[in-house]
């Protein structure tokens, strides 16, 4: 079954095309990442799926509904998580909590106790009673998915979800996104974290001028790139340059003249499997590629 889908769909604002003939789909029960550089439009393809944004054309649907043809039923098997889940700042995770389950319905008895029961899940029930204005970072984003969470979506959609987190925090929160998969929940997430999609995604599609230039599972992409890739870096382990090589003497040698070209007097050679990054940098273009080459 088809939990997500996509096709044809264009989407301008005023003069600039941000989105030009995607299709997209993602089975049930599967987690898809959706990768892309700042402003590809990775945002604008979840606020379509989420039906706070209407296409200019084609179709979107979530769980089988399409999601301007029949919004509400749409709206019922989802829940975003991201910057639009109002958070009150003065009351306290708990109350948060309590009052969102009691605005989808749930009796008093019942809110308390889910919140009870998110606030375990996400390790946050030290933090019930305090404020979330006293919350860290990593603390609001898990409390931003438990609220997504009362109502045990079909499908959740993660708007960056783990941007601005420390190690910590993000792999903890990806062992949620893993239990969540394992219950049965459908996940699209959008990142610009390569080791996450790697880490989470069953697929994943990378979105860069307005277009999905690849799509498949994390393994397909990297046989992409090429069977091996050489690296250079600096004396203080700076990465100077990258080339993929299909791993023949004639291909490495080519590789190795072209990294010669910024080489360092005590720069060093090694030889690795490909990455989800070197395929990033290969579809998204030669500004991302200077980058990494600066960084
Ligand atoms: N409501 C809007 N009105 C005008 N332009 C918009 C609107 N929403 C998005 N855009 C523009 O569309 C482009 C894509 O934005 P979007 O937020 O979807 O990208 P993104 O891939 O999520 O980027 P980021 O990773 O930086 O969040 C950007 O150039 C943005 O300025």
């Amino acid at each position: 079954m088809i939990a997500v889908e996509l096709r044809g769909v264009r989407k301008s604002f005023g003069t600039q095309r941000v989105l030009d003939d995607i299709d997209l789909s993602v089975p049930a029960g599967s987690v898809f990442a959706l990768l892309g550089p700042n402003g590809a439009g990775k945002t604008t393809v979840v606020n379509i799926l989420a039906t706070l944004v209407a296409p200019d054309s084609g179709t979107a649907s979530v769980g089988g509904y399409d999601v301007r043809t029949a919004r509400d039923s749409a709206k019922g098997v989802l829940s975003l998580t991201g910057q639009s889940v109002a958070v009150d700042e003065v009351l306290t995770g708990s109350e948060n909590l309590i009052m969102v389950s009691r605005l989808w319905g749930l009796s008093r008895r019942e809110s308390r106790l889910r919140a009870r029961a998110l606030l375990e899940q996400f390790d946050l029930a030290d933090a019930a009673r305090r404020q979330v204005k006293t919350y860290s970072g990593g603390m609001r984003r898990r409390l931003d998915l438990a609220l997504s969470l009362i109502r045990r979506p079909e499908v959740l959609f993660l708007d960056e979800p783990t941007t601005g987190l420390d190690t910590r925090s993000r792999r903890s929160l990806w062992a949620q996104i893993r239990d969540l998969r394992s219950a049965g929940t459908t996940i699209f997430l959008t990142t610009q974290y390569l080791e996450e999609a790697e880490q989470l995604a069953d697929r994943v599609a990378v979105l860069a001028g307005g277009r999905i230039v690849a799509d498949g599972t994390p393994a397909e992409l990297k046989s992409q790139v090429g069977e091996d890739v050489v690296e250079i870096r600096s004396a203080d382990d700076e990465l100077l340059g990258a080339v993929a090589t299909d791993g023949s003497v004639d291909g490495l040698h080519r590789a190795i003249t072209q990294l010669a070209e910024v080489a360092q007097p005590d720069a060093t050679v090694s030889l690795r499997s490909p990455s989800l990054e070197d395929v990033f940098l290969s579809l998204t273009g030669p500004a991302l590629q200077q980058k990494e080459v600066q960084s």
